[in-house]
């Protein structure tokens, strides 16, 4: 599903920040991604949607070399994805529940065909009463699960999730790695990337851990 070998990233001028990276993550596999902060998992997440290229060293997504992929193979490699980006990027001027369908909408689905999914999924997140507000007037762990339902709306192949549970109370965090556990269940390969032990030590998953630039990888 994704293969690095011997990748490398420097932003501009800068030192390398992510160095001789090599590790695969399988279909339907579930890990934790960590390491202090500032160690590079945002930057690792990035290299995997796509929204940045390797200095060096080869990834591969879904089978294919990513330096082979534009156009309309990339916008089809990400539609594969699913991503909760730690700062949620909801539209404030648009409800809970069109947030939740706009990525349908911009695939050019008719509302019809998805309305109903798109209320069992708000349910199923538990915003089904809150799915006509608009996103400034949800808490911080509404807003959470409302990104968490606009990256699952399109059943992802693969959930890159970036700090998911930063903004809620250990109650809710655990709920959302059931949420995640669940839909691993379901055949989607999910990471986390997280500084919360808390949440790791709930699950036995692999970890992926970052220390100055490196990876270690803990089966
Ligand atoms: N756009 C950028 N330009 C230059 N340097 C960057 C950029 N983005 C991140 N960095 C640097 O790369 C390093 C890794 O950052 P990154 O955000 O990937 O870490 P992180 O592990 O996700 O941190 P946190 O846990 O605090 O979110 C940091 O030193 C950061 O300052």
């Amino acid at each position: 599903m994704v293969r690095f070998d011997n990748v490398g990233l420097r932003y501009g001028m800068g030192p390398e920040v992510l160095k001789d990276l090599t590790f695969s993550i399988a279909p339907r596999s579930f890990q934790f991604l960590t390491g202090p902060s500032g160690a590079g998992k945002t930057t690792l997440l990035r290299l995997i949607l796509l929204s940045l290229k390797p200095t060096r060293g080869l990834i591969s997504i879904f089978g294919t070399d990513v330096s082979q992929i534009a156009g309309d193979s990339l916008t089809t490699a990400r539609r594969r994805m699913g991503v909760v980006f730690q700062d949620f990027r909801l539209l404030d001027h648009l409800t809970t529940y069109e947030n939740v369908a706009l990525p349908l909408r911009v695939q050019g689905k008719e509302e019809a065909s998805y309305r109903a999914e798109v209320v069992e999924l708000l349910r199923w997140v538990g915003l089904g009463e809150r799915m006509h507000v608009l996103p400034p007037v949800l808490s911080g762990g509404e807003k959470q699960r409302a990104a968490i339902a606009r990256a699952l709306i399109v059943r992802p192949e693969l959930l890159l999730a970036d700090e998911p549970t930063g903004n809620v109370d250990p109650n809710l965090g655990r709920r959302l790695l059931r949420l995640f556990i669940e839909l691993n269940r379901l055949g989607t390969s999910v990471i986390i990337a997280t500084h919360d032990f808390g949440l790791m030590d709930q699950v036995d998953a692999r970890r992926l851990v970052l220390a100055e630039g490196r990876l270690h990888i803990y089966d």
